[in-house]
C-alpha cells in the first residue's frame, strides 16, 4: 500500500528533474546559439544606459554582458563594474588578471555583441616629445649661456668701474 503511494511520487520527481534538465539544456542551447550564429547587436549608447546598480551592461572583447545579477556577488565589488559602464572596459577587466574561472562566469550575462562602428574612438595618448628628465631644453641653454656671459659682464663692469675712478684720481 505505502509502496503504491510511493511509486507515483517517484515518477513525478524523475519527470521534474528530467524537465528542469530540459529545460536548463534548452536554455544553454540558447546561450550557444545566440553567441555562435544570431548575437543580439547592441549600440554603445544603448548599453551605456544600463549604468547603474540594478542595471549594469559592459562591454568587454566587443561582446555585451548584463551583470545585473553579479553585482554583490563580484568579488570586486559593484563600484568597480559600475566605474566600467558606458566604455569599453576590456582594458579594465584585463588589467585585473582575472582567473579562468571569473572568464568562464561571462558566458552567463552574455546578451550580445556591440556594434563597433557606435563605440566612440579613443582617444590616443600622445607622448611628450621632450623626455620627463629634461623637460625644457630651451631654459637649459638659457642658463649655459647666462652663466657664460654674468663672468663677462662682471669683468666689464670691473673695467669699466676701474677707469672711471682712475679719471677721478
Ligand atoms: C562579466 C564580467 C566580470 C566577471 C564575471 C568578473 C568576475 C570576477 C571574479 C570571479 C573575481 C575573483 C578573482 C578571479 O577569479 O579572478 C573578480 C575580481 C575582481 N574583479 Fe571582476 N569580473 C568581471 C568584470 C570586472 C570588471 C569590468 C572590472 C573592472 C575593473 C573588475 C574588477 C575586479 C577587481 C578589482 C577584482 C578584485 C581583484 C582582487 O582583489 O584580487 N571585474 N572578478
Amino acid at each position: 500500500m505505502a509502496n503504491f503511494h510511493h511509486q507515483p511520487q517517484i515518477e513525478e520527481i524523475l519527470t521534474q528533474s528530467q524537465f528542469i534538465s530540459h529545460s536548463e539544456s534548452t536554455n544553454n542551447q540558447k546561450v550557444k546559439k545566440q553567441m555562435a550564429s544570431d548575437p543580439k547587436l547592441h549600440t554603445f549608447d544603448e548599453v551605456s544606459k544600463h549604468n547603474k546598480t540594478k542595471d549594469c551592461w559592459l562591454i568587454l572583447s566587443g561582446k555585451v554582458y548584463d551583470v545585473t545579477p553579479f553585482m554583490e556577488d563580484h568579488p570586486g565589488g559593484d563600484e568597480v563594474l559600475l566605474s566600467a559602464t558606458g566604455k569599453d572596459a576590456t582594458n579594465d577587466f584585463e588589467d585585473v588578471g582575472h582567473s579562468d574561472s571569473a572568464r568562464e562566469m561571462m558566458d552567463k550575462y552574455y546578451i550580445g555583441e556591440i556594434d563597433s562602428s557606435t563605440v566612440p574612438l579613443k582617444r590616443s595618448y600622445v607622448p611628450p616629445e621632450q623626455s620627463q628628465y629634461n623637460p625644457d631644453k630651451t631654459s637649459e641653454f638659457v642658463i649655459k649661456i647666462l652663466q657664460f656671459l654674468v663672468p663677462l659682464l662682471i669683468l666689464g663692469l670691473a673695467f669699466v668701474v676701474r677707469n672711471y675712478t682712475k679719471k677721478e684720481e
